[in-house]
């Protein structure tokens, strides 16, 4: 069996059209969504992710409004950026990119983001939104992961799901997505202290691997016809390496690959949350 491929850029192009569209008509309306980025310091990896994103906006004709601070600027001129975009009305969502360097607060930071203008649905307001099933800019990833099934009718209701990583942007926030009465899917979030990994993702329907270990997921992990989501980054000598063994696609009914997969769709949904809340500011939305 060879596993269909889920993929994260023709997905990543529709939803651009979709939102180009939604763009131009906002612009009738005299409003223009602006993306704010905050970049400190000059990890190469993450000036290459803020890149992406400003190139995103221009495809999709959002202004992009970048605040690039230096490595060892003071929490308090972090705080002075974060209250310019927070009062800029050209900004109508704005991410702060992570990881800060150590000297730097990162939960901080992200609490003093206006959680209306919280364009990665990370702030611990929006967080308590999604636990109390209110409306809220939802996490970008979780959010492709769960389009990204969809749109290729992976049967999500009744499946069970392990995510392998509990961490803030990923493993966490699609265990609330996917846990909502809308998916119905039962979820176990699976990470260090997990005592048998393999036996965990052997009775998975669907496996999400954000752990950001290169390879931990092999294929001997796999119950066959699976769809597996490769979503963890890391950086080694040769290479960007998904979490994902590449033998996986022999025995998964669904693989989505890195690059390729869900990288591309957390990008859209970025630019997304910047948009339905420009809708809303000009409403067209409730
Ligand atoms: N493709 C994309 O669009 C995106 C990719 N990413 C990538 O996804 C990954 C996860 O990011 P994030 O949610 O921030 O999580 P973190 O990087 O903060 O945390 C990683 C998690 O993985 C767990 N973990 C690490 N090693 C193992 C292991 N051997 N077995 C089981 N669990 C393990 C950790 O467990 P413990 O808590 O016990 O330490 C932790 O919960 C990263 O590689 C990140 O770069 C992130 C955002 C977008
Ligand atoms: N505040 C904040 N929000 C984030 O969402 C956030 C962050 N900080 N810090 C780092 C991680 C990582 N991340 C990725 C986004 C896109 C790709 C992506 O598009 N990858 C391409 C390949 C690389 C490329 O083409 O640029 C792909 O998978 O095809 C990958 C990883 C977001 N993150
Ligand atoms: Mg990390």
């Amino acid at each position: 069996m060879t596993a269909t491929i889920l993929d994260g850029k023709a997905t990543r192009d529709e939803i651009f059209e979709d939102l180009e569209a939604r763009v131009a008509a906002l612009k009738e309306k005299g409003i223009t969504p602006g993306l704010g980025t905050i970049l400190v310091g000059d990890d190469p990896g993450s000036a290459a992710y803020v890149r992406g994103k400003h190139s995103d906006c221009a495809k999709v004709g959002i202004t992009s409004i970048r605040r690039d601070l230096p490595a060892d600027i003071t929490q308090e001129e972090l705080e002075a950026t974060i209250d310019e975009l927070n009062a800029n009305p050209e900004c109508t969502g704005y991410i702060v990119q992570l990881p800060l360097p150590k000297h730097l607060d990162e939960n901080a930071a992200l609490e003093r983001i206006d959680p209306d203008k919280d364009a990665d649905g990370l702030h611990p307001v929006n967080l308590g939104r999604l636990v109390l099933g209110k409306e809220a800019p939802l996490p970008c990833t979780p959010r492709g992961i769960v389009h990204l099934l969809r749109r290729y009718e992976v049967p999500i209701a009744g499946a069970h799901v392990a995510v392998v990583g509990r961490g803030v942007t990923v493993g966490r926030p699609i265990g609330l997505l996917l846990t909502r009465r809308t998916e119905n899917a039962t979820v176990t979030l699976c990470h260090t202290g997990t005592r048998d990994l393999a036996a965990q993702v052997r009775q998975a329907d669907i496996v999400i691997a954000a752990a950001g270990v290169p390879g931990l997921v092999t294929a001997d992990m796999i119950k066959p016809g699976a769809a597996v989501l490769d979503v963890g980054v890391s950086r080694t000598a040769d290479g960007l390496r998904g979490d994902v063994a590449d033998d996986v696609r022999e025995v998964a009914g669904f693989v989505s690959p890195n690059p390729g997969g869900v990288g591309p769709l957390t990008r859209a949904f970025l630019l997304s949350n910047v948009v339905e809340r420009a809708e809303q500011l000009a409403g067209l939305s409730d």
